[in-house]
């Protein structure tokens, strides 16, 4: 039987909450060697680096991603409320945004930015895990496309670790560089409350409620995919 015939009750709101909380808790890429490796402050300064070139894959294609979404939102009200992440990693200005703020954490780490911005030297499994990731957004509804950036629920508190983290073990990462970090704290838990708030009421069937965590269960494994890529570089 595929999920789509399931006609199983619908979980109460507060059961897929917790459904969708748990996914995260037990798959999300916090507990990924490498993020651990990391935050224990072993990895050496080519692994770091290595980490900041690929992940600057990610970030690019993040405001891709949200305009795929963006496309997808039908009334005017929704689009007001996800148009900000497109501003948040662009900027409204040259000089601005997330996307800027990383290419400085890979100047603050020894990167030049060039090197960034040429995506030449982005790992295969990690191109692989971002199209799938943009894909999954291109192709799936709303609900699913939505679902899938609730990893964004443990962010905030990754974020302060990680900070902790370089500012203990990695101090020959100028602290400018941090800035990144710090602004995903307050956009994180801002992301998160508004898309959990749109998944709660979208997915009112089983159905619909079993997707939306498959769906977050498939950014799990694409975010633990691409710590792989970064791991074996
Ligand atoms: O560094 C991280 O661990 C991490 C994780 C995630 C995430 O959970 O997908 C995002 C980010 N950072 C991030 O910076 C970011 O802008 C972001 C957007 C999204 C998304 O799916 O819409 N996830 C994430």
């Amino acid at each position: 039987m595929s999920i789509a015939d399931t006609e199983l009750a619908p979980w109460t709101t507060a059961e897929l909450e917790e459904r969708l909380r748990d996914v995260v808790a037990r798959r999300y890429h916090h507990r990924h060697p490498f993020n651990l490796r990391m935050h224990e402050g072993t990895l050496t300064p080519d692994e770091l680096r290595r980490w900041i070139l690929n992940r600057f894959h990610y970030q690019q294609h993040i405001p891709i991603k949200d305009a795929l979404i963006l496309a997808k939102l039908e009334t005017s009200e929704l689009r007001r409320l996800w148009i900000h992440r497109i501003h948040d990693h662009d900027g409204t200005a040259p000089g601005e945004g997330g996307i800027e703020r990383w290419l400085r954490l890979g100047e603050a780490a020894g990167l030049e930015r060039g090197r960034l911005l040429s995506g030449e030297e982005v790992l295969p499994g990690v191109r692989l895990a971002v199209d799938g990731y943009v894909n999954f957004c291109r192709l799936r509804p709303p609900l699913e496309a939505v679902a899938s950036s609730l990893t964004e629920l443990f962010a905030p508190d990754l974020m302060r670790v990680r900070i902790e983290a370089f500012e203990r073990h990695y101090p020959w990462v100028d602290a400018a560089g941090l800035r990144y970090f710090r602004g995903r704290i307050s956009q994180g838990r801002n992301d998160s409350q508004e898309a959990i708030a749109l998944v709660l009421d979208w997915a009112r069937t089983r159905a619909d409620q079993e997707r939306a965590v498959a769906a977050l269960s498939f950014k799990c494994d694409v975010l633990w995919s691409l710590l792989d890529a970064v791991e074996r570089g």
